[in-house]
This record gives structure tokens, C-alpha cells and sequence, in this order.
């Protein structure tokens, strides 16, 4: 066994490699070398290898394979797989793409969805992915994207932890098969063994790291104490696994290779770039990969104290990639010299390409307000920064089939709408007045969120007649001032403390307006998740909000008016009483124009499929440049 799996380190010594030829033979060795240290326990998968392609028809029963693209290497890269309900085109589509529009031109077959036209070996890393775990949209993104982009002919891979903590969450991993395949990764002055779990859903596989830190009470990132003091280290373990992922996981029977793409989300998988940059690319492997950084929220960096450097199990040339020194401002004493590593900076130096997940917010990541220190050097590489509005999972967020909500509704039919504003005001204990004006808010209880905008300005909106329910954890002080709220309002005021997803759905689906006052917001889903339910977001014209919400015009298009909701601007506690009063009194006194609003949030198209196609373009000319570092 010891002989197995030190042939699966990581860490053992790769040939530099000298002639191209050489280099070719090194690459295919070690790929076969990888894929022979693993004994994978799924039968069909074995079968797989020795009688070719019709048994991994057993393991991807929901479908077809036509057969697979190998490169030069031999590495299979890409497989066409039609789907058995034949509904979706896989052969070269005749679609096009509109660059940077909203819009997908499908072809005259009206097909629904569309597939690629270059397929590719994609390796999403994330600390989060629901359902299997979320605390909040990074999950969300990192649980719906991949399955939108493999419904578009890509093959996907989601590696990220394999949470346990004792809870009813842990059954979530209960359909992931250990695949007996175990590496070793070298860091932070250890060796430690990894192990991979896997279930194949929806067209995706999903790959969960083992690893006992993996296992603990909490959240992934903290527990009622607060963060974990190693989450460096378990970190840096996902990124080492996930890079070993794609060489040695015999998915399917074959493994995604060496020519993949790998997309980094967060500083959680920052070290991705970084590994592939200087682990791999001196010893002639994932030479032709890709890496891109996706940034949810600059605000998070995973910086540590530069002497936790030689943790990261990186060769000590590299750690100018990771270096980074506070402003002098920023520093505790006067003999304090700021030095410190950063994971996102690594990531902003190594990824061949970056990417926010909306136009507005990659603009304000270059400036000195919004770039949290790296606006410099992310200017530096604008060039290859772009913005793409998440979508969000039509089938988990649809009105009228959600199972987290008592009455149904659809634009054709609204009456829905009004059930379960009832079932709300019931379930939280509010006098039952379909009428009131129902506000709601949903959302970590944390500085970006404007938290404190809205504990100044809510006894001021209390003295109207509204209703107001906010569910969200966070700051303790936060939390104790919505349950002092609730006491002394009573008859208007609910705060739910917890993270409670079908309390989520309900509050969407019942509430009238929901209020989004974001200090800054990379792009936000709740109020993407409201305009699908008919509920209109108030929201500071910031980020992702400001590109997705429109505010509200009575007299354009004809007088027909125009707009989803509202914007204000600047973040103060008037100007969102002042965007509050204008949509309640809309509420009360304008109802064709409300009806209106609704109705153009419920059409807008917030679907995946739209992002992915432009999540395309990007792979497209990720892989049309030589790697930025190689
Ligand atoms: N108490 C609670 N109970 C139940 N569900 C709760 C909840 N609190 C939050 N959620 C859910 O968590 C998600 C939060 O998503 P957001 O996009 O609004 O913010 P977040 O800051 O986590 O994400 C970061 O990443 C995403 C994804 O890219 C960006 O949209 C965003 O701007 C960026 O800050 C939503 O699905 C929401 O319903």
C-alpha cells in the first residue's frame, strides 16, 4: 500500500524533461503511472477500461457517448454525449454567440438549449458547492454553473471538501462512492493523505476531498467560535487535491487529463494557479492547462503571516507571487514591517485570466474603493479581466414548482403570490394583512451586506404601515438588535437568526419588496431570486445590483413604464428610505404599474445558460494565449 500511494505523491520527483519527444514520453508515463495507482472500487468504471465505451454507457445512464476527444498525449480531453431524451443537439451547433449581450441566437430548430461549439476538460475548485454545502452564493454559483455548462456538451468536475459535522448535512455526501485513490500532499511541514469521494449527478462529477479536518462541528469555515485558525491548511490541501484530480481520477473510466481548464474559485482555491505555475509546469506538466480565477468577493483574500509561506508545500523561489505587505496604516505597531502572504494575490499573478460575476463589479475591483488593496495590480492585468452575471438555477428558484412554498404561481396566474404572503404572515406569527406592504431581507448579517444602513433607518420605516422580516446570522450585535427589534416591534418586525433555506423560498415568494442596501456586491442572487417571484428589490446601485436591477420609470416606453425595481444611490440611510417610500407607495397606489414591475421581473432572463455562453467566449481565449506563467 505505502509503495501505491507514494507512487501517487505529488511530491515525488518528476524528470526535468529535455527534447520535445522526451517531454511527451515523460507526460504519458506519468499520466499512466497516475491512473495505474488508483484501484477504483466503481465496477462499472473498471469494466470501462477494458471494454471501451459501452460501459461507461452504464455508469452515465442518462445518456449516449458518441465517443471521445484524446490530444496528442493520448489524454482523453473531451467526450460527445448525446442525451437519451434527444432534446438537445450535440453535434457542432450553428448557434451563435452574442459577445458581451445578453442575448444567445439559437438556430431555426428553436432549440432550448445549445450546445458548445469547442468543448472543454473543466475542473471547477470551490470550498463550497450546494446542495452538498452552502453558506452562501459562492455555493449556489459553484452548485448550478457546472451543471449548465456539462448540459452544454463540456465534461465538469467540482472538487471541493468533504464537510462532515455530525449534523443531517453529513447525508448529503451520502451518494459519493470512495474511489480509493489516495494521494499524498506535502505541506505545512507534514505529509498528509488525502482521499476522494465521488458521485456522478446531473452530468457532473463531483469530487469531494476526505481529509479528518475536513470533519469537525461548524460551518466550512468556522463554528460558533469563529473561523478556524487552520483553514490555510485545509485549503491549501483542497488545491494540492485538486490539482492531483484530474491526472489521477479515473471518472468514467478515463481521466480528464492534463489539457484541462481549471477554474479557481475564491481565495480558497487560489493556490491552483500558483501550484500549476510553479508545482507542475518546470517538469513539462499541464503545460497546455488553463487557469482561471473567479472572484466572488475581493473582500476575502486568505492572508496569513509571511512566515506561514513554507506551509503551502511551494518551492521558496515562489514566494514573491504570494508576498504582499499591508499599507503602513494598516499595520499593528511601529516595528510591524506588514509582511504577509496573500492566496487571492497569488491567484491575480498566476491565472491566465480573471473574472468577476458581473460587468460592474470587474470595473470596481480596479478602483482604490473597490479593490481591497489590489486594485493596482489588477488594473495591471485588465486586459484579461471580465465580468459575467451569474445566473441562478431555474429549477430550484421557479414559483411555480418550488417545494418550499405553499401556493404555487406563474405571470399568467399571480393569485399564488398572495397565499403565500398569508402562509408568511401566519408562519412568523404577523397580523394576516394581504394588503400591508411586506418587506423582506435575506442575507449574512456583515458589513458588506449594509446591515448597519438598515438598523439605522428601520425605526424610521416601522412608523409607516409596512411589515418587515430579515433572516440572516452573522455579528452577534447584529443578531441581538433583530431580536430586540422583533420585542419592541412586534406587530411589524420578524428576524429570523439561522441560515434556513425554505424559509428563504418563503420569504422570496411572500414578501412584496425585498431590500438589498449592499455596501458593495459582486453580483447578489436574492434579488436576481426575487424578480423571479414576482418580488421587487430595492437595492444600492452597486455591483451586480446596479447591473441587474433597473430602476423604475413611469413614463418610458409609451407610459407603459419601464424598470424592475429600484436603485438608490449613495449608500445612506435617506436615500434607501427615500427608494423604500417611493416602491411602497407604488405598491398602494399604483397597482397597474406594480403589476408592471412584477411582470418585467418574472420575464427577465436570469438563466445559466446565457452566463455559461459567455463563460465560453472567455475558455475561448483563455487557451488562444500561451499559460501567462509557464
Ligand atoms: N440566513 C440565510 N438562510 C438561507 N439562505 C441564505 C441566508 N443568507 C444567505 N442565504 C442564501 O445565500 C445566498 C447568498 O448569495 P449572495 O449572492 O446574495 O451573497 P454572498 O455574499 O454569499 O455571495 C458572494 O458570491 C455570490 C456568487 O458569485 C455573489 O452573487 C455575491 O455578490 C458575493 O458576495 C443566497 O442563495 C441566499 O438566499
Amino acid at each position: 500500500m505505502e509503495t501505491l500511494l507514494q507512487s501517487c505523491s505529488i511530491f515525488t520527483p518528476k524528470p526535468p524533461v529535455r527534447s520535445p519527444v522526451d517531454r511527451q514520453l515523460a507526460l504519458s508515463s506519468f499520466a499512466i503511472n497516475k491512473q495505474r495507482s488508483c484501484n477504483v472500487k466503481l465496477k462499472a468504471i473498471s469494466r470501462s477500461s477494458q471494454e471501451g465505451s459501452s460501459s461507461i454507457e452504464d455508469v452515465r445512464k442518462d445518456g449516449m457517448l458518441l465517443g471521445a476527444d484524446k490530444d496528442e498525449s493520448g489524454s482523453v480531453v473531451g467526450f460527445r454525449l448525446i442525451p437519451q431524451s434527444g432534446e438537445t443537439e450535440v453535434s457542432n451547433s450553428h448557434d451563435t454567440i452574442s459577445n458581451g449581450k445578453e442575448e444567445v441566437i439559437v438556430d431555426d430548430d428553436s432549440v432550448q438549449t445549445t450546445s458548445a461549439e469547442v468543448t472543454y476538460n473543466i475542473v471547477f475548485v470551490t470550498s463550497e458547492a450546494a446542495p452538498y454545502s452552502k453558506t452562501g452564493g459562492l455555493g449556489d454559483v459553484c452548485g448550478s454553473l457546472p451543471i449548465a455548462l456539462a448540459e452544454r456538451g463540456h465534461r465538469v468536475m467540482v472538487v471541493s471538501p468533504r464537510y462532515l459535522n455530525g449534523g443531517p448535512n453529513d447525508k448529503k455526501f451520502a451518494g459519493a462512492l470512495d474511489l480509493d485513490c489516495r494521494v499524498k500532499v506535502s505541506c505545512s511541514g507534514g505529509v498528509q493523505e488525502v482521499a476522494f469521494f465521488h458521485e456522478y449527478r446531473a452530468g457532473v462529477d463531483w469530487v469531494f476531498v476526505d481529509h479528518p479536518s475536513y470533519h469537525r462541528p461548524g460551518n466550512p469555515y468556522g463554528d460558533a467560535y469563529g473561523a478556524f485558525g487552520d483553514n490555510q491548511f485545509r485549503f491549501t490541501l483542497l488545491c494540492h487535491a485538486a490539482c492531483e484530480a484530474p491526472l489521477v481520477l479515473p471518472l468514467g473510466g478515463f481521466t480528464y487529463g492534463e489539457n484541462c481548464l481549471f477554474l479557481a474559485n475564491d481565495w480558497h482555491a487560489g493556490l491552483v494557479p500558483v501550484l500549476l505555475a510553479a508545482k507542475y509546469r518546470p517538469y513539462g506538466v499541464y503545460k497546455d492547462a488553463r487557469s482561471i480565477v473567479v472572484i466572488h468577493n475581493l473582500a476575502h483574500q486568505g492572508v496569513e503571516p509571511a512566515s506561514t509561506y513554507s506551509n503551502f508545500g511551494l518551492p521558496p523561489e515562489w514566494y514573491g507571487a504570494l508576498g504582499w505587505v499591508f499599507p503602513t496604516w494598516a499595520r499593528t505597531h511601529a516595528l510591524d514591517t506588514g509582511e504577509a502572504v496573500n492566496i487571492l494575490k497569488g491567484a491575480l499573478v498566476t491565472a491566465d485570466r480573471i473574472l468577476t460575476v458581473s460587468e460592474g463589479y470587474s470595473w470596481e475591483i480596479t478602483t482604490p474603493e473597490g479593490g481591497n488593496g489590489l486594485n493596482e495590480l489588477l488594473t495591471s492585468r485588465k486586459i484579461v479581466v471580465n465580468g459575467i452575471t451569474n445566473g441562478i438555477d431555474l429549477t430550484e428558484w421557479n414559483p411555480s414548482s418550488d417545494v418550499h412554498i405553499p401556493s404555487h404561481y406563474s405571470l399568467e396566474d399571480l393569485s399564488g403570490k398572495i397565499e403565500c404572503k398569508i402562509a408568511l404572515q401566519k408562519e412568523l406569527g404577523l397580523p394576516i394583512r394581504p394588503d400591508c406592504p411586506m418587506i423582506g431581507f435575506i442575507g449574512r448579517l456583515d458589513y458588506q451586506k449594509g446591515i448597519d444602513i438598515i438598523l439605522s433607518g428601520t425605526p424610521d420605516l416601522l412608523q409607516d404601515d409596512v411589515q418587515f422580516v430579515m433572516l440572516g446570522s452573522g455579528e452577534k450585535q447584529y443578531e441581538d438588535w433583530m431580536r430586540a427589534t422583533e420585542a419592541t416591534f412586534k406587530d411589524k418586525f420578524r428576524g429570523w437568526v439561522g441560515f434556513n433555506v425554505p424559509i428563504s423560498h418563503r420569504i422570496t415568494a411572500g414578501c412584496d419588496i425585498l431590500l438589498m442596501p449592499s455596501r458593495f456586491e459582486p453580483c447578489g442572487l436574492n434579488q436576481l431570486y426575487a424578480m423571479r417571484y414576482g418580488t421587487v428589490p430595492v437595492v444600492h446601485a452597486t455591483g451586480g445590483l446596479g447591473d441587474t436591477v433597473k430602476t423604475f420609470n413611469p413614463f418610458a416606453d409609451e407610459g407603459r413604464g419601464e424598470g424592475t425595481g429600484w436603485g438608490f444611490k449613495p449608500l445612506t440611510r435617506e436615500s434607501m428610505l427615500d427608494a423604500l417610500r417611493i416602491a411602497i407607495e407604488t405598491y398602494r397606489k399604483h397597482k397597474s404599474s406594480w403589476r408592471g414591475l412584477m411582470k418585467r421581473g418574472m420575464e427577465r432572463d436570469s438563466s445559466w445558460n446565457n452566463a455559461a455562453v459567455k463563460y465560453e467566449q472567455v475558455f475561448k481565449w483563455a487557451f488562444i494565449d500561451p499559460p501567462y506563467v509557464s
